[in-house]
């Protein structure tokens, strides 16, 4: 069984916004519903968990579910009051004891392609570990707590972290509960697994695959929408 997660329950603080952001519209439709239809496409996916503040379960049923009809089941977690970490330990926690793997995906993520989700999860079949990115395409620069660069960084096999991140499901559940037993926080799943030794391999999402954090964002993201029912 191969069940996603995918985590909205966080409180959109960058984006300012007088609702989560998860929950903003573009071109005309909720960011979450749009994350949600990608991983229903998803034929590897059997089964969906979606992570939202348990305040929201009405909002969400409401405003995000009732519009789609899925193919996918479908069950709903109580979010994470800090930490993102939290709500994806939430999540894994209710999925199926007979899940295989457990994709792992940011909910305001709502860009990323059926197709690069299934790549993730073959990635994670045949290794365990498997996550998307995209090759660092900038310069790096190090620089001190006061903005003075330190030193260029070669950025040759740098890659900025997206999601979904998938992983075997014991793996998973093994590296949440020795990060909350060591009281480890990282910022993205793949971190605590990689605290356990255990290689985790990262493949193209597309630059595309954009997390909808600030306003700017939410104009890039219609612009995307825009462009992609325009060609
Ligand atoms: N306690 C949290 C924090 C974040 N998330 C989710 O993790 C994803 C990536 O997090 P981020 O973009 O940081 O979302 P927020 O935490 O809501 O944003 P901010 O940090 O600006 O408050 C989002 O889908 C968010 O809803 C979550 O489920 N639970
Ligand atoms: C998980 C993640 O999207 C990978 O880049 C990122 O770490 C989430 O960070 P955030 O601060 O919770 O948005």
């Amino acid at each position: 069984m191969i069940s996603a997660v995918i985590v909205a329950g966080g409180s959109g603080q960058r984006m300012g916004a007088s609702v989560r952001k998860q929950y903003l519209e573009v071109l005309g439709r909720p960011i979450l519903a749009r994350t949600i239809e990608v991983f229903d496409q998803c034929p590897e996916v059997d089964r969906i968990i979606l992570v939202v503040p348990q305040d929201d379960y009405a909002l969400c049923r409401e405003q995000v579910l009732a519009p789609l009809t899925l193919a996918t089941p479908l069950d709903l977690a109580p979010g994470g009051i800090r930490l993102r970490q939290e709500s994806v330990y939430n999540g894994l926690r209710a999925c199926d004891p007979q899940t295989a793997i457990a994709a792992i995906h940011d909910g305001v993520r709502p860009f990323v392609t059926a197709e690069a989700v299934s790549r993730c999860v073959q990635g994670a079949e045949k290794n365990g570990a498997c996550m998307l990115g995209v090759p660092a395409f900038d310069t790096l620069k190090l620089t001190d707590n006061d903005g003075r660069i330190i030193k260029t960084v070669d950025r040759a096999n740098m890659w900025l972290a997206q999601t979904p991140q998938a992983f075997s499901y014991p793996l998973i559940m093994e590296a949440h509960e020795k990060a909350l037993a060591d009281g480890f926080e990282g910022t993205d799943d793949a971190s605590l697994v990689e605290r356990l030794g255990m290689a985790v391999h990262i493949i193209e999402g597309g630059r595309n695959n954009i997390k909808i954090t600030t306003p700017e964002d939410l104009a890039l993201a219609q612009a995307l929408l825009k462009a992609d029912l325009d060609a």
